[in-house]
């Protein structure tokens, strides 16, 4: 037992004496031996070293070449250190990211952390080089930061073409979630030079929306998730399939159904940036293409309120000139004369992908209140992947607004609310306005109890309109009797006939025929 601690004093005598004999060489070496026969000493010897030692060692160096750009590599690589090096570092640095409002920490300098892939073990340090010249000269150089990556030689094939990709797209997958995302939209056609990024100005985006917030039938909702997520997975698959890495989605529903808000669950959701796409101020054909050529990867393009937007729903366009019950605000009607000249097969062309040959993912969302207005070409599927209709709140969407607003997940109102809801037909906005606290007293009970109130009103005005209806449809049985007494003064075209028929869409399959006939006949 006394020899162990004698071994060890020996051992640490002669390794002293071997690094002391050493250093001595070594000062005798750069004192007499000229610069380049030293120089070629040195080489020698790490040759001589590299062959006896069993690893390899690949340094990612920040700043690359003569630029002062910070290498995309050095960067990903923080990034991806920075979930490994707050779990095992003992030493971390905190900084906030230029597009990020979020604290990031990474490995300080000479810190070092493990790391285990497909079973085998590598390490990360990260080091710095100081010139020499820095602390004299008036303008120093940056320090020049570096991480080296070291692992077994045994294990280079797998490390070189696996391993540093994975910690590549995984570093970038990171950075792209501490960034801030970006609401784009674009600026008006007159003042757009054609010279990309230029035509979009942005501001941060910082919608809370999630999907867990959002209001709607969980199953239809799990399936946008997994739609969404096996998207933005399917590079390869998109590619070896030969088509443009992007996903259409047409969301169409009565205002106040959560299209909007629905759009801002998928960005946060996939740390997507928007491009809000307002077609009513875009020149032309040309403009549209100039435009999409100068959005990201990883984005949503959203034009809201197709149905409105310049003359995309072909000849039925026409037909639409009365504003229909619940139509939209009038800002937000149809530019027409002199404004865009955008074609429907203008834009037919960008769905297809045709412009994207830049490769990226990007998901392109058209919403719309009246769905059945678009020409079909719009909407068929393979232009539009995923049609969602965002419908009336339903009892499961009012729970999870309550549970939003009141922070209630039951309550003896709850029934009677259940109840109402089958009865009358409430948007979520309608019932997210009424869970809403109006001033600082008001508790869960009063905004139940309002909630209860608006829905019997919704039920009264559902029952009256129904009422309405009946008596209209009583009305009709001596209908084509006036229609043809109408037709025999001043013949009109068959559309503007069925145009002034009641109930238009009933009439449409039961009576135009008829009215057609009619028309022929004269
Ligand atoms: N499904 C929903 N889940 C949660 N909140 C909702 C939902 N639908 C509407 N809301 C609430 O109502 C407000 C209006 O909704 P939103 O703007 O998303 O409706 P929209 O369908 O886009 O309407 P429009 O057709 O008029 O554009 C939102 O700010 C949100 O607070
Ligand atoms: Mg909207």
């Amino acid at each position: 037992m006394a020899e162990a601690p004698r071994t060890v004093m020996e051992l640490v005598t002669t390794l002293g004496t071997r690094i002391a004999s050493f250093m001595f060489v070594w000062a005798i070496i750069r004192q007499y031996v000229p610069v380049e026969l030293r120089r070629n000493l040195e080489s020698y010897t790490h040759r001589l070293l590299d062959y006896f030692y069993p690893y390899i060692r690949i340094s990612i160096h920040e700043f690359t070449g003569s630029h002062l750009k910070r290498s995309e590599a050095y960067t990903s690589v923080e990034a991806y250190l920075s979930t490994n090096s707050t779990k095992n570092a003992k030493r971390l640095k905190a900084e906030v990211g230029r597009d990020s409002n979020k604290v990031s920490l990474s490995m300080d300098e000479h810190e070092r952390v493990a790391d285990e892939f497909n079973g085998v073990q590598v390490w990360w340090l990260s080091s710095k080089v100081v010139s020499v010249s820095r602390a004299m000269s008036d303008y120093p150089e940056p320090e020049k930061r570096f991480y080296r990556l070291k692992f077994h030689k045994k294990h280079r094939e797998m490390i070189t073409e696996t391993y540093l990709e994975h910690v590549l797209n995984k570093g970038k997958e990171i950075k792209r979630q501490n960034k801030q995302r970006r609401l784009y939209t674009n600026n008006s056609g007159s003042s757009i030079k054609y010279s990309g990024r230029r035509m979009w100005s942005h501001i941060v985006f910082e919608h809370p929306a999630t999907f867990e917030t959002l209001a709607m039938e969980p199953s239809k909702k799990q399936e946008i998730i997994e739609d969404l997520s096996t998207f933005s997975k399917s590079k390869d698959y998109y590619a070896r399939i030969g088509k443009a890495w992007k996903r259409g989605y047409l969301l169409y529903g009565p205002p106040g159904t959560g299209k909007s808000t629905m759009i801002a669950a998928m960005a946060n959701f996939l740390s997507y940036d928007i491009y809000d796409l307002e077609l009513t101020a875009v020149k032309d054909n040309t403009e549209l293409r100039m435009l999409l050529i100068g959005t990201t990867s990883k984005s949503i393009i959203v034009i809201e309120d197709i149905d409105c937007s310049l003359e995309l729903t072909g000849q039925r366009k026409k037909k639409e000139e009365k504003p229909d019950k619940g139509k939209k605000e009038a800002g937000k009607e149809p530019k027409d004369e002199g404004g865009s000249k955008v074609t429907l097969s203008g834009l037919l062309n960008f769905i297809d992908g045709l412009w994207s040959a830049s490769g990226g993912e990007r998901i392109i969302v058209f919403t719309t209140n009246y769905v059945e207005k678009l020409d079909p070409a719009l909407t068929r599927r393979g232009r539009m992947d995923k049609h969602v209709e965002m419908s009336y709140c339903s009892f499961e969407g009012f729970k999870v607004l309550a549970k939003n607003y009141l922070e209630v997940e039951d309550h003896p109102a709850f029934d009677s609310i259940q109840q109402l809801m089958t009865e009358a037909l409430v948007t979520p906005a309608d019932v997210a306005e009424n869970l809403m606290h109006k001033t600082t007293t008001e508790n869960a009970d009063v905004c139940l109890s309002n909630l209860i109130r608006a829905l019997n009103e919704a039920k009264d005005l559902k029952k009256n309109e129904l009422e309405k209806l009946e008596a209209m449809s009583s009305d009709k049985q001596k209908e084509p009797v006036e229609v043809e007494a109408m037709l025999l003064d001043q013949p009109r075209e068959p559309v503007e006939v069925e145009e002034m028929l009641p109930n238009k869409q009933a009439a449409e399959e039961s009576e135009a025929v008829q009215v057609e006939g009619m028309l022929l006949d004269q």
